[in-house]
C-alpha cells in the first residue's frame, strides 16, 4: 500500500507560552518510530507557529489550523498562506467542523481554500465529517462525498493532501467512532476517490481519523486497512500523544 502513517495534533485554541514550552519538551523528549514509520505534524495556535517551529524536534513538523481563501490583503484578522510559507510553516489544516459549523464555511470555501494553499506550495489536511443527525439519518456517506466533491473539483494534483475523516459527534465527546465506523467510511472515501479522481490517487492518499482519540483506543482504529493515521485533539496536548504516534508501529 505504502502510504506512510500519519499523526496529527491539533492543539486547537489552547495553550500559553509555558503550557507550550511544555508539551514541545514532551515532544521532543518522546520515544516514537522513526520519520521513515510515521509522519507526525502538530498545530498549535497562529500566535504560538514561530515558538513551535523554532523549538519542535526536526523529525515533527508544524501546521497552522487555518489561511485565508486568497492572497493576503484587507481582510482584518485572516493569516494568509503566503505567511505561512514566509515562516517556513509547510502544513495547514483546512475545513475543521469547528469551522464549518461555527464560522460557516461551506464546502465550496473549503475547497477554494485548499486550493488556493496548495497552489502556495503548502500541505493539506483537509477535514470532512458528518454531524450525528446527519449519521443518524443515514447521510454520512453523501455528506463526505459533497465535502471531498468540492475539493475535488478545485484540485488535481492531490500529491500534497491528507484527508481527515473526523465525525463532528465523536469530536471532543468521548465517543469514539469504532474500528467499523471509522473503516467503513475510510473505505468509501477512499472509493470514491478511486471512481472520481484515479486509482493511484485513491492508493496514495492518506486518510486519517479524528475524533476523540487516545492512547488506549488508538491501536485498533490503526490497524483498519484504510485508517492511514490520526488527526488528535484533546489527547494531543498530553503525553499520549507519544503513546497514538507508537501507533503506527
Ligand atoms: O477535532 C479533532 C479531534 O478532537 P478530539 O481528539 O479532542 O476529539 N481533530 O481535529
Amino acid at each position: 500500500m505504502g502510504r506512510k502513517f500519519f499523526v496529527g495534533g491539533n492543539w486547537k485554541c489552547n495553550g500559553t507560552n509555558e503550557e507550550v514550552k511544555k508539551i514541545i519538551s514532551t515532544l521532543n523528549a518522546g520515544d516514537v518510530p522513526s520519520q521513515d514509520v510515521v509522519e507526525v505534524v502538530v498545530s498549535p495556535p497562529f500566535v504560538f507557529l514561530p515558538l513551535t517551529k523554532g523549538s519542535l524536534r526536526p523529525d515533527f513538523h508544524v501546521a497552522a489550523q487555518n489561511c485565508w481563501v486568497k492572497k493576503g490583503g484587507a481582510y482584518t484578522g485572516e493569516i494568509s498562506a503566503e505567511m505561512l510559507v514566509n515562516l517556513d510553516i509547510p502544513w495547514v489544516i483546512l475545513g475543521h467542523s469547528e469551522r464549518r459549523l461555527i464560522l460557516g464555511e461551506s464546502n465550496e470555501f473549503v475547497g477554494d481554500k485548499v486550493a488556493y494553499a496548495l497552489s502556495r506550495g503548502l500541505k493539506v489536511i483537509a477535514c470532512v465529517g458528518e454531524t450525528l443527525e446527519q449519521r443518524e439519518s443515514g447521510s454520512t456517506l453523501e455528506v463526505v462525498a459533497a465535502q471531498t466533491k468540492a475539493i475535488a473539483d478545485r484540485v488535481s494534483d492531490w500529491t500534497n493532501v491528507v484527508v481527515a475523516y473526523e465525525p463532528v459527534w465523536a469530536i471532543g465527546t468521548g465517543k469514539v467512532a469504532t474500528p467499523a465506523q471509522a473503516q467503513e467510511v475510510h473505505a468509501e472515501l477512499r472509493k470514491w476517490l478511486h471512481a472520481n479522481i484515479s486509482p493511484e490517487v485513491a492508493a496514495s492518499t492518506r486518510i486519517i481519523y479524528g475524533g476523540s482519540v487516545n492512547g488506549a483506543n488508538c491501536k485498533e482504529l490503526a490497524a483498519q486497512p484504510d485508517v492511514d493515521g490520526f488527526l488528535v485533539g484533546g489527547a494531543s496536548l498530553k503525553p499520549e500523544f507519544i503513546d497514538i504516534i507508537k501507533s503506527a508501529e
